[in-house]
C-alpha cells in the first residue's frame, strides 16, 4: 500500500441481481475483497468543480475527471470499472447503463435535478444516490430576477442589435417591474427564494405548489395552475421533471397567461412544449420568455445547439424578447463550489463509512461515531430487499458478538442495516461476511471501519487494526 493511503478496507459481496464474473462469485472467499482507499477509483464527469477532485483526491481516492459528458458507449465501458461517478444534469444513467456498473457503490449528482438518473434500478443495485438539494438555489433565483428585467425592458433585442452597430431606442412595451405580478410554479428551494427578492423589487406573487406551502413575505398561494396562469404578468417553473411536470406548460396554459405575459422556464426541457411556445411568441399573446433547458441539450461546449434542438431551432431563433441561455441557471463559482464541498462530502462518508444521509433513494441511516473503547471494531453495511425476517436471520449472526450500535431503516423495496461489532478478529470478519452476504434477501455486504470523530488519522489507525486482522492472502486480494 502506498504511505500516506488511508488504511481503509471494504469486503464487498456480490450483488445476485448482478452477473459478476465467476472468478468473483464462485466462492464467497473469492468475493472478499478488502481494499484501501486507493483502489477506489472515482469517475467525475461535466466538469465538476476543483472543490470535489480535492476532497476525493484528498482521502485517497483515484479521481479520473473529464469536462465534458460522455457517449452511451464510452459511459458504459467506463462504468464498469468504478466504484463512484460525479455527474450533472447531462449524465443519463438509465438501467441498461446501470446494469454495467458490477462495481459500482454510489452515484453523485452534483445539482439539484436527480431525474438523469434512475434511482429505482440503482437502489435496487444497492448503489445510492446523493445530490445537492440547494446549493446553486440562489444562482438560478437571482438569473430569473435578471431575465425579469431583461424581458421586461426588450434587453436581449437592444443588445443583439447594438452588437450589429444598430441605434434603436425605444419605450414602447418596456415597462418597470415595479409593481407587476410574479406567478412562481413550483414554491421549493429556488422558488420561495425568487419569491423574496421578487418582493423586495416591488412585486406582487403568487404561486401554485402541488403542496400546501407555508409563503414567505407577503405571497400567496393559489389552488390551481390555471389561476396563477390568468394573474400573473410573469410566470416562472421551478418544479422537477416528473411524469406530472412532463409537457404542463403547452398551448392550452399558454393561452390562459394574460396577453403581453412573458414565460420563463429554468427547471427543466421536458416541462414546457417548446412548439406551443413559439406558437404564443410567433402570435404575439406572450410579450416575450427566457429559456435556460431544453428538451435536447448537447453534450459538451462548442456543440450545435440548432442540431439539438431540431425542427423548431430555426423558427425560435427569429423570435422577439427570447432570452436563451445554455441551461446556466445553477452555473456560478459559488453555487459549484458549495456543490463540489457538499456531494463530495456525502460520497467520500457513503464510501468510507456507509453513511447515507441525504441518500435520494436508499434508507438514511447513519451511526455514531466508534468510541475509544471499542476496539477492532468492524462496521457491517447490509443493503438487502425489504422483505420479512430479514433481520431475525442476520441479528442470530451478530449475536455471537458484541454488537455497540445498530440501526436499520427501510425505503420501499430497499432496506439498509449498519452495525458496528467490537473485538472481532479476522476469523469473526470472514464468518460475519460470509454469512451475512449469502442471505437471501442480500443486496450488497460491506465490511468497513466504522466511523470516528471525523479524524481522518484515527480512521487511519483503525484501518490499520484491521491490517494486523486480516491475513496477507486477504491482502492480496485487491479490487479487480
Ligand atoms: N436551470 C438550472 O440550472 C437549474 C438549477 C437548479 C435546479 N433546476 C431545476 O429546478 C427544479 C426545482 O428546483 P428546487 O431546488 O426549487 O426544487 P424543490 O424540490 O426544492 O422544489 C420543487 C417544488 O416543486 C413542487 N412541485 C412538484 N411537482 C409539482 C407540480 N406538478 N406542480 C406544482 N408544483 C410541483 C414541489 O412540491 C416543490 O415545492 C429542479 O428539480 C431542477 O430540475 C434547474
Ligand atoms: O439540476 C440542477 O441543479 C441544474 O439543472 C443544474 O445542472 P448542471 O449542474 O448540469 O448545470
Amino acid at each position: 500500500m502506498a504511505q500516506g493511503q488511508v488504511n481503509q478496507y471494504q469486503l464487498v459481496s456480490p450483488q445476485p441481481n448482478l452477473k459478476r464474473s465467476s472468478s468473483f462469485t464462485s466462492t464467497h472467499a473469492k468475493a472478499l475483497k478488502p481494499f484501501a482507499s486507493g483502489d477506489i477509483k472515482i469517475l467525475l464527469l461535466e466538469n465538476i468543480s476543483q472543490a470535489a477532485i480535492d476532497i476525493l483526491s484528498g482521502e485517497g481516492y483515484q479521481v479520473e475527471a473529464h469536462s465534458k459528458s460522455l457517449s452511451d458507449d464510452v459511459l458504459i465501458e467506463k462504468i464498469r470499472d468504478v466504484h463512484c461517478i460525479g455527474i450533472r444534469s447531462k449524465t443519463k444513467l438509465t438501467s441498461k447503463v446501470l446494469a454495467e456498473a458490477k462495481k459500482l457503490l454510489v452515484i453523485g449528482c452534483f445539482c439539484i435535478g436527480t431525474n438523469q438518473v434512475d434511482l429505482e434500478a440503482a437502489a435496487r443495485q444497492g448503489i445510492s444516490v446523493f445530490n445537492s438539494p440547494f446549493s446553486n438555489s440562489r444562482s438560478v433565483a437571482e438569473l430569473v430576477i435578471g431575465e425579469i428585467i431583461f424581458l421586461s425592458r426588450q434587453l436581449g433585442d437592444r443588445n443583439i442589435e447594438m452588437h450589429q452597430g444598430i441605434w434603436n431606442k425605444v419605450s414602447a412595451n418596456c415597462y418597470e417591474i415595479r409593481g407587476k405580478t410574479l406567478g412562481i410554479i413550483g414554491y421549493g428551494h429556488i422558488g420561495s427564494q425568487l419569491s423574496v427578492l421578487a418582493e423586495s423589487m416591488g412585486m406582487t406573487v403568487y404561486f401554485y405548489d402541488i403542496i400546501q406551502i407555508m409563503p414567505l413575505g407577503i405571497a400567496k398561494q393559489v389552488s390551481t395552475l390555471h389561476e396563477l396562469l390568468e394573474r400573473a404578468d410573469f410566470v416562472t417553473l421551478h418544479v422537477p421533471e416528473t411524469e406530472d411536470t412532463k409537457n404542463m406548460i403547452g398551448d392550452a396554459e399558454i393561452s390562459k397567461m394574460k396577453k403581453g405575459s412573458y414565460l420563463i422556464n429554468a427547471s427543466r426541457g421536458t416541462v414546457v412544449q417548446i412548439p406551443a411556445l413559439l406558437k404564443g411568441l410567433q402570435s404575439e399573446h406572450l410579450r416575450g420568455a427566457a429559456i435556460d433547458v431544453y428538451p435536447r441539450e448537447p453534450r459538451s461546449n462548442g456543440q450545435n445547439f440548432n442540431d439539438e434542438l431540431n425542427s423548431w431551432a430555426s423558427e425560435l431563433l427569429k423570435c422577439k424578447n427570447l432570452i436563451l441561455s445554455p441551461h446556466i441557471g445553477g452555473s456560478t463559482e459559488e453555487a459549484q463550489r458549495m456543490i463540489g464541498i457538499e456531494v463530495a462530502t456525502a460520497l467520500f462518508k457513503y464510501i468510507n463509512y456507509g453513511t447515507s444521509i441525504g441518500a435520494v433513494n436508499f434508507p438514511e441511516i447513519d451511526l455514531r461515531a466508534i468510541q475509544d473503547t471499542e476496539k477492532n471494531s468492524i462496521r457491517v453495511l447490509f443493503a438487502h430487499q425489504n422483505v420479512p425476517g430479514v433481520l431475525k436471520e442476520i441479528n442470530q449472526i451478530l449475536a455471537d458478538h458484541n454488537v455497540e450500535k445498530q440501526h436499520s431503516d427501510s425505503r420501499g423495496e430497499i432496506a439498509y442495516m449498519m452495525a458496528d461489532i467490537s473485538d472481532v478478529n479476522e476469523d469473526d470478519i470472514r464468518k460475519i461476511y460470509d454469512t451475512i452476504s449469502s442471505a437471501k434477501a442480500n443486496i450488497l455486504t460491506r465490511i468497513t471501519a466504522s466511523q470516528s470523530p471525523a479524524d481522518k488519522i484515527k480512521i487511519g489507525e483503525i484501518g490499520f487494526e484491521l491490517v494486523k486482522l486480516i491475513s496477507p492472502a486477504f491482502l492480496s486480494l485487491r479490487c479487480t
